[in-house]
């Protein structure tokens, strides 16, 4: 289990006292062999937001680390001051080899595709099932992203209360042949608080139908969050971590950069349920899309294990979704059994995703 999940062992977030004196403070080593480790739970303008055995430090990037920047999910070594507080820096000396990467899409305003979370084990999609209507190329377009990444997909597929009988939405038919996780949540019945957007102190007071069910699937893990605006993300995130405002208000305090209004990721930690267990969720403002294209197609069949074993008939270089694909010889036959075809079309779907034009995934297209 990663650093974020296993390492920090207080629930409140404060800074911890008498940190002086708990580390020589002498001259730096030159490999920095006196630096401790912490994980990034968010950026903001160059000043990063380290955990550091429970409490929380920020930090600047040291110069040898050339161009390398930390993201969200990190674990860094720092040297400097560590005892954390607005007028108290540390720096980042290194970056510990990432376990896996997500990476945001390039877009107009950033050219580049960047790393966006480091070392998560969870991707979870939030889609509404109504209100706004499911959009399947962009959660296919996450999935595609998770598989790359190696991150576990989870679907959360909300708002079941707001489904037309009439006109059921097809998502859950589609998503049932990948195989992929699902829980559907909804406000409950007996739900009395007002449903009025603009009254945000009622976020998280929400009776949400199948919240534990999504906890359960979170704890022991790093899952990172997305989803368009609107899907019910932020209930989500109020009903599972119910003092994530007060958590994202005292890096504030930390940081004395006021209201933590970045575009930046930010790790949030689960309450510790019964058992002692732990779980982070990673809620990612602003992202609406994934790089995908550099994406091998292989790594993607590697996740449909009854398929993979067809990859032998394929051509060099194989799209799998051409004429000469070995993999339809390898459904046909019954090697990838009964569900053979309709996972293979799956993946086809998937694959497309890679090379179909986003527009209509954009949140103001
Ligand atoms: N009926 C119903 N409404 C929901 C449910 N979940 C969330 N909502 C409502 O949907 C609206 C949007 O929810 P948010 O949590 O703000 O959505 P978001 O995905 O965080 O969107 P942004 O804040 O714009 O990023 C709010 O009015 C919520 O009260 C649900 O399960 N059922
Ligand atoms: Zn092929």
């Amino acid at each position: 289990m990663s650093r974020l999940a296993d390492r920090y062992d207080e629930s409140d977030v404060r800074v911890r006292p008498g940190r002086r004196g708990s580390r020589p403070r002498t001259k730096e080593r030159p490999r920095h062999e006196d630096a401790v480790i912490g994980t990034v739970i968010t950026v903001d303008r160059g000043r990063y937001t380290v955990r550091v055995e429970g409490h929380l430090v920020i930090a600047m990037r040291a110069r040898e680390l050339g161009r390398k920047a930390a993201v969200v999910g990190d674990d860094v070594a720092l040297v400097g001051d560590i005892r954390g507080g607005p007028d108290r820096l540390a720096r980042i000396v290194r970056i510990e080899p990432r376990r896996s990467v997500l990476r945001r899409t390039a877009d107009d305003t950033d050219p580049v595709e960047r790393v966006i979370v480091a070392n998560a084990d969870q991707l979870v999609v939030v889609t509404a099932l109504a209100d706004p209507e499911p959009r399947p190329r962009m959660i296919d377009r996450c999935l595609v992203a998770a598989y790359d990444a190696g991150l576990t997909p989870l679907l959360v597929l909300t708002k079941a209360d707001r489904i037309d009988p009439e006109n059921p939405p097809d998502v859950l038919d589609m998503y049932r042949p990948l195989d992929v996780p699902v829980v559907v949540t909804s406000f409950a019945d007996d739900d009395v608080v007002p449903d009025d957007a603009s009254d945000t102190t009622h976020l998280g007071r929400h009776r949400i139908v199948g919240v534990e069910e999504v906890r359960e699937l979170l704890t022991g893990r790093v899952s990172v969050l997305v989803g368009h605006s609107g899907v019910g993300k932020s209930t989500l995130v109020n009903a599972l971590v119910p003092d994530a405002d007060r958590a994202t208000g005292h890096v504030n305090d930390v940081t004395g950069r006021g209201r933590h209004t970045s575009t930046s990721a930010i790790a949030l930690e689960l309450p510790v349920d019964d058992e002692g267990r732990r779980g982070w969720i990673v809620d990612t403002p602003g992202v609406r899309s994934f790089g995908l294209a550099h994406i091998d197609p292989d790594r993607i069949v590697t996740h449909f294990s009854e398929l993979a074993g067809g990859l032998d008939g394929c051509p060099r270089g194989c799209s799998h979704d051409e004429e000469e694909c070995g993999l339809d010889a390898w459904v046909a036959s019954g090697q990838a059994g009964p569900a053979g075809p309709a996972r293979l079309d799956s993946l086809r779907r998937l694959l497309r995703a890679r090379t179909e034009p986003r527009e209509h995934d954009r949140p103001d297209a």
